[in-house]
């Protein structure tokens, strides 16, 4: 079967400056793909390509095996964009039967309500929702047509903490069921736990794609922690193959490297005296951070 998404170098250039420069990208049907990237790394330009709301400059877009222009193809597809369209004088239940006519196989309106957490709003006026629940309604819209391919723009922002953990619970359910999902957010911890493969733009470009525990070890974020012997100095440490850098705390060294498992062996290797040894991983955030430095 075609992959869910295909993009062959895609370009898209402003008045010649390019917010996304020759990228390739194949995403599975089934999988949750997070594109992380810093503010203007060109994540929502790649998004709104795929759906068809732009053209790219120069490249090719495929979505479900076809193009995303095709009017067959976009019934199969669900999108929650930043801004959402809220219809003015409709209330939440009416707005939700509204996109649900547009779709030939729509999911039902109490189902929706509920993946929403809008059951109590569901009389209110659309127009009159707080930001965290009009984000809620472009939940509720985006899946009203039972889409096979579900696109999540920075979906949790203004979201409150319940909310979150609702739309995520919900989120996870519905990739469960096979549906291929992608998600643009700038909360680290959140696409480490939804997703099963992140790929990271900068400046238009790919800088990385793996999974969540890949794109961590990929970088200098690891550091192993340990009180040395006596006569172990700064100068030794670096001199071990495989140290990136060494800082102190009293007497605990920090050895940070992008290979912990292979430094720790040369460090028994070489028979370095060593006490209470901790390994920290720097997360995903010192991940991302490291990756979008490095590529600058
Ligand atoms: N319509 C436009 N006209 C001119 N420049 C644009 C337009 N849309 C985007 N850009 C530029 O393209 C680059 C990528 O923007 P894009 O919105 O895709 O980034 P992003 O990764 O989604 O950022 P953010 O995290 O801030 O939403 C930015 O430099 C932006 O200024």
């Amino acid at each position: 079967m075609a992959a869910a998404i295909e993009l062959k170098q895609v370009s898209k250039a402003f008045k010649g400056k390019r917010a996304v420069d020759n990228l390739s990208l194949a995403i599975e049907r089934g999988s949750v793909v997070a594109l992380l990237g810093p503010n203007g790394a060109g994540k929502t330009t790649t998004v709104s390509m795929i759906l068809g709301l732009q053209q790219p400059t120069s490249g090719q877009v495929k979505l479900l095996g076809g193009s995303p222009n095709e009017r067959g193809v976009r019934a199969r597809i669900g999108a929650m964009l930043q801004e959402v369209s809220v219809v003015d004088g409709l209330k939440v239940a009416e707005t939700i039967n509204l996109f649900r006519s547009y779709y030939p196989n729509p999911l039902p309106l109490e189902k929706l309500l509920r993946f929403a957490n809008l059951e109590e709003e569901r009389d209110k006026m659309a127009a009159s929702l707080s930001g965290g629940q009009q984000r809620r309604l472009g939940f509720a819209l985006a899946l009203a047509g039972d889409p096979e391919v579900l696109f999540l723009d920075e979906p949790t922002v203004g979201m409150d903490v319940t909310s979150r953990k609702v739309f995520w619970d919900t989120v996870r359910a519905m990739a469960g069921s096979g549906r291929t999902i992608v998600l643009t957010t700038h909360y680290l911890e959140e696409a480490d736990s939804i997703a099963d493969r992140i790929v990271v733009i900068n400046n238009g470009r790919l800088v990385a794609d793996g999974t969540p525990s890949e794109i961590k070890a990929e970088t200098t974020g690891r550091i192993i922690s340990f009180v040395p012997g006596a006569g172990v100095t700064n100068e030794t440490l670096l001199a071990i193959p495989g140290v990136s850098g060494v800082e102190w705390n009293g007497p605990r060294a920090h050895v940070s490297s992008g290979n912990t498992d292979a430094l720790i062996a040369e460090l028994i290797g070489r028979q370095v005296p060593m006490k209470d040894i901790e390994i920290q991983s720097g997360g995903l955030e010192a991940a991302f951070q490291s990756l979008v430095q490095s590529a600058k």
